[in-house]
Parts: C-alpha cells; structure tokens; sequence
C-alpha cells in the first residue's frame, strides 16, 4: 500500500556507517539518571520492578519525584573510568541515555529545566561521556525516551482538541531536544528511540519520519532504531507493508531471536539486555542482585546475536553516585578478557551461511571468508563434540583460539564429522578456528 511515512529502503544500508556499526556487534547500554539514587527502593520499601520505573511502581507524585533532582551530586561520577571499563570490556560503541521515561535531562538543556546543570553536580554528562568514550576509541549512540512523565503536555492517547494542541506542544518540544542534542553532540552515530509504544506517538508517525529526516540531515551518516518509527497507520517498526523502517530492527528487549532463525539476517539488527532480571537502573535489593546473569551467559548472548548477524547491546546501571558498581565491573573485565582471546570469532563476523545450529554454540563466519568459527557455550554431556560439515566441504584444520592454541591435525579430523574428546578440559567458553576446502 501507498505510504507517506514508511520505511525509507527495503535493503540494508550498505554505506561506510552502517558496515561500521554491522562489525561492531557488542556494545554497552548505560542506564543512569535520577533513578540510580533510590536504586529500587522508596521509604524504606524494596520494589521488586525496574528501577527506572520506580516513580510509577511506588505511585510518587510527579513534584516528589522531581526534587531528587536536588540531591543529584554525582560525587564519584568519572567518565574516563566508565570508559576505561568499556574499553577494557571489548565494547565497540556505547548508547547512553540522554533522557529517560521521567524526564530528567542529563545534559544543560535549553528546552526545560529539568536538567543535571540545575543539580548539585552542575555538569553536562552527556557532554563528558561523549568526549571520554571517543578517547577511548569507542563510537557513541544516544539514548532519547519520548515518553515523558514530567512534562506538562505530554499525552498517552489523543482524545480531544486539547490533548492533539498540547501533543503538539510537547512534540515540537521533543523534536527541539533532538535537534539540540545532534546540535551539541555531532560526533555521535546515532540514536536509540524509546517509549514510543502510546497512542499519542502512533498517531504520529509523520512527525517520526521527520525527526529521522532531520537529525540525518544534521549528522550525515547517522543511524537510527526502528524503534522511533510509526508509519502512517501507527504501525510500528515495520511500516504497514511489513518493511523495516529506521536502519535496524531494535525491537529485542531482554530476548533473543531463536538461534535457528535464519530470517533476522535479512536486517540489521541489535537485542539489548540487562544484568539483572529486569531492571536497567542500578536496583540495589536482592530482587535483582539474585537474577544477575554471569559472564558466561552473556559470552553465549553475545556469540547468539552474532550467529544470525545482529548486535549485542549489554546494559551497565551504575549507581547513584556515578560510580559503577563492583560486581557489574568485574563482569565487564571477565567479558574483556574472553573477547581479547576469542574477538575474532565475533568482531566483523556474522551469520556462518552454510553451517546449519549445532546445538552446543553457535558458528560464526566473516562474509565471503573460507574461515568458520565454532563458539562452543553448551558442553556436551557426552563431553564429545561433533561437527557437521556442509554437504561438500570437509576440515582442513581446527585452531582453538585460547592460549595456548591447539592445532588439530587434519589427519585426525574425519571428513563428515569432527569429533573432539573434551576430556577433563575446563568448562570455558571455547571458539575453534575452522578452515574448510570444498570435498575431494
Ligand atoms: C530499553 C528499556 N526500555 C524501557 C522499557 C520499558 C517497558 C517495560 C514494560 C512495559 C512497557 C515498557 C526500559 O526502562 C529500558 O529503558
């Protein structure tokens, strides 16, 4: 059907940005504003939902909530360390939140003053995370929720005149914002659209099309989530023609796409998960600390994504004073240490076409490459692995990339199956280097 507002291609972008963002393929999420300082907790009461959702969980009245904003002091806040740490993580790029759902702007915004500059702290985080991270080489996307609690003419769905004149409003204000931060942050990628799951913001697709229009005009090359996206129907993501809209698809939230599911390569795509359970705040009760996931998890999460060719944005909540918390840095460095020995199987690599899901991991292939790599997260009980070649090829060797490296010899190797006694080996994460030739 006829669309004004739809999606703007129906192939992937193919240009320099786009292929830089595709190679990236791990990245870290920063959840941090007013939130992290109750940190799931309110009077004295442990709320067991995301911390960043505490002001709806425990109903505080809107004023209430906004006076945290005076005891935001940030006193251990250190970009340079937050950077450090995802440097040393193995993240290629890094999506801050600029603005989440209530409100509160972590940048002097000229738009209201709901604003870390009228805070104790005084200081434009954005600002220092943006120059920090890109010392640190990492690229540096921007976080914006659309939904927004705090500002007067913000409306869920449109039922008279007046909400459609205040949406308007708050969506010329939405759109200043935007402008402002592609303005004062114009080496950023891109941006990573929230909270535009409303009636309100369905009703509007138009006006999503033209902040993508717009801030692509400001920042050539920009690259923006589908998630921003309504078409002229309301549908989201994909416009009514079922086309992707918005560069890549950013609708995997704490899931993962089956690893078997050859048909989310056909886009650029990106999950984003959390630590915890289901918080993207720092929550500090044991609600969340015991859900906490383990590097392994989130070795076999990223190794998943790359396997069907999508991102792996992994969410940090540091907590309220701006320090990281302990537990999520250790974390980090465990994930650092598997990339720097296994990166190869996962930086600039993507789905590996002819190999079909094992099972135990997940096989990995940079395009037009003779190279696989096997990912192996789920040891075989039988403590045997076995390879099924493609129909053609066979091994010509078998790398395991962990020091010290293990050649296997290709007489050793049967041509259909690769069968690899695991014997006592420590259950790691393992990533054997496969080099094919076409069968004899
Ligand atoms: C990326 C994630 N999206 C946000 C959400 C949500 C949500 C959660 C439940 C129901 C409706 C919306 C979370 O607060 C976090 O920012």
């Amino acid at each position: 059907m006829e669309l004004n507002y739809g999606a703007s291609r129906q192939q992937p972008r193919q240009d320099a940005a786009m292929q830089r963002f595709r190679e990236h393929r791990f990245g870290q999420f920063v959840h941090w504003g007013l939130y992290a300082m109750p940190a799931g907790y309110w009077q004295g009461t442990e709320y067991r939902f995301a911390a960043e959702f505490l002001q709806k969980t425990a109903n505080i009245p809107e004023p209430e909530w906004a006076e945290l904003a005076q005891q935001f002091s940030a006193e251990a806040f250190d970009a340079d360390a937050w950077a450090a740490l995802a440097a040393r993580s193995g993240v290629k790029y890094a999506t801050f939140t600029t603005k989440h759902h209530d409100g509160f702007c972590l940048w002097p915004s000229q738009y209201t003053d709901f604003h870390s500059g009228n805070t104790p702290a005084a200081r434009d985080f954005i600002g220092e995370l943006v120059a920090a991270y890109q010392r640190h080489g990492i690229d540096v996307y921007l976080y914006y929720s659309v939904l927004d609690w705090h500002h007067p003419d913000w409306r869920y769905r449109l039922e008279s005149a007046e909400d459609q004149q205040a949406f308007k409003r708050y969506l010329d204000f939405a759109m200043n914002q935007l402008v402002e931060l592609a303005q004062r942050y114009p080496s950023v990628k891109g941006f990573w659209f929230d909270g535009t799951w409303d009636e309100s913001v369905k009703a509007n697709g138009r006006w999503t099309w033209e902040v993508e229009q717009r801030l692509k005009e400001l920042i050539p090359g920009l690259i923006v989530s589908s998630r921003l996206r309504a078409d002229d129907l309301g549908a989201r993501h994909r416009d009514s023609n079922g086309s992707l809209m918005g560069d890549y698809e950013s609708g995997y939230e704490r899931r993962l796409p089956d690893p078997w599911d050859r048909s989310v390569c056909e886009q650029d795509w990106e999950a984003c998960m959390t630590i915890p359970q289901a918080s993207w705040g720092y929550h500090a009760g044991p609600w969340a600390k015991r859900t906490r996931k383990s590097a392994a998890e989130l070795i076999d999460m990223i190794a998943h994504c790359t396997s069907l060719s999508g991102n792996f944005l992994l969410n940090f909540g540091p907590r309220g004073d701006g320090s990281i918390d302990p537990e999520d840095a250790a974390l980090a460095e465990q994930i650092g240490n598997w990339l720097a020995q296994n990166g190869a199987a996962i930086y600039g690599k993507g789905v590996a076409t002819n190999w079909s899901y094992p099972g135990w991991g997940y096989y990995t292939q940079e395009a037009d490459s003779e190279t696989v790599y096997a990912v192996v997260t789920k040891w075989p009980t039988a403590r045997r692995l076995r390879l099924q070649l493609p129909a053609g090829e066979r091994l010509l060797a078998a790398t395991l990339l962990r020091e010290p490296a293990l050649q296997l010899n290709p007489q050793e190797l049967e041509t259909s199956l690769f069968e690899l006694e695991l014997g006592n080996s420590s259950e790691e994460t393992l990533v054997f280097e496969l080099t094919t030739a076409a069968a004899e």
